[in-house]
């Protein structure tokens, strides 16, 4: 993104941001409430509008961007069913849409991604539950499960962590240790990164819609090693 400016109800929540995300960083988006993280992140993945400035994804406007398994997304909380139930493992397996085709559906690789998924989450057991009635913390973990299943390479999550218990912020970080070592990209808001921080490789700290500070622009090991994501 550079020079991003997002006007929401005639407000600026993005002040012009620049910010380059590169194959293999762990990036925390971190700021206190209404510094324009959520925007943040739904503007890199063109979800909200630039009012100014431009933004790619892996070198593309995101309205002519179409590789969209390459990309995962976590966002806030459980979009409202429209009435129709679905179980968690329904909602989990929609995140292999992408890969997808009308003639290709569900495939053996496909439903293994999703156990996989699932197993990383510790929802494994909990695959036929209806996922509107499972706790905020459980369906943030759905939400998870999903963005895994299409293994992705840059996942984008928003605040993965909150509401979320030890033990599943424990195996978060775990699975955000694997993605790290096959060289993924990570972004995520979040207010506490408890169990994540030593993965974490940079932070930028929003206020105000600006970046306020920067820290660890890539280690040696983690050098860009292609196309901006
Ligand atoms: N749809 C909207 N219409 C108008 N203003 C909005 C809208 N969404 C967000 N805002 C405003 O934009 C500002 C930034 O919101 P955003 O959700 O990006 O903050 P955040 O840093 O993610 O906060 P939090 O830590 O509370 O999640 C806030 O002042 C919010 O009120």
């Amino acid at each position: 993104m550079s020079g991003g400016r997002v006007r929401l109800d005639g407000r600026e929540v993005l002040r012009g941001v620049d910010l380059v995300v590169a194959p293999g960083d762990l990036l925390a988006v971190l700021g206190p409430n209404g510094a324009g993280k959520s925007t943040l992140v739904k503007a890199l993945l063109g979800l909200l509008p630039l009012a100014s400035g431009r933004t790619e994804i892996f070198g593309r406007a995101p309205a002519r961007f179409r590789d969209w398994k390459r990309v995962g997304y976590v966002p806030q909380r459980l979009p409202a069913g429209g009435g129709v139930p679905a179980t968690v493992r329904e909602v989990v397996a929609s995140g292999r849409v992408a890969r997808q085709s009308r003639w290709r559906p569900s495939s053996a690789a496909d439903r293994a991604a999703v156990e996989r998924a699932l197993e990383a989450v510790g929802l494994a057991d909990r695959g036929r539950d209806s996922a509107h009635l499972l706790s905020g913390g459980q369906q943030r973990r759905v939400l998870i499960a999903r963005a895994l299943a299409g293994e992705p390479e840059a996942l984008v999550m928003d605040e993965p962590t909150a509401g979320v218990d030890a033990a599943s912020q424990s195996a978060l970080a775990a699975t955000l240790r694997d993605l790290a070592a096959a060289n993924r990209t990570v972004v995520l808001v979040a207010h506490e990164l408890g169990p994540l921080e030593p993965l974490i490789n940079r932070t930028i700290v929003l206020a105000h819609g600006r970046v306020a500070q920067e820290t660890g622009r890539g280690g040696p090991a983690l050098e860009p090693t292609g196309s901006a994501a």
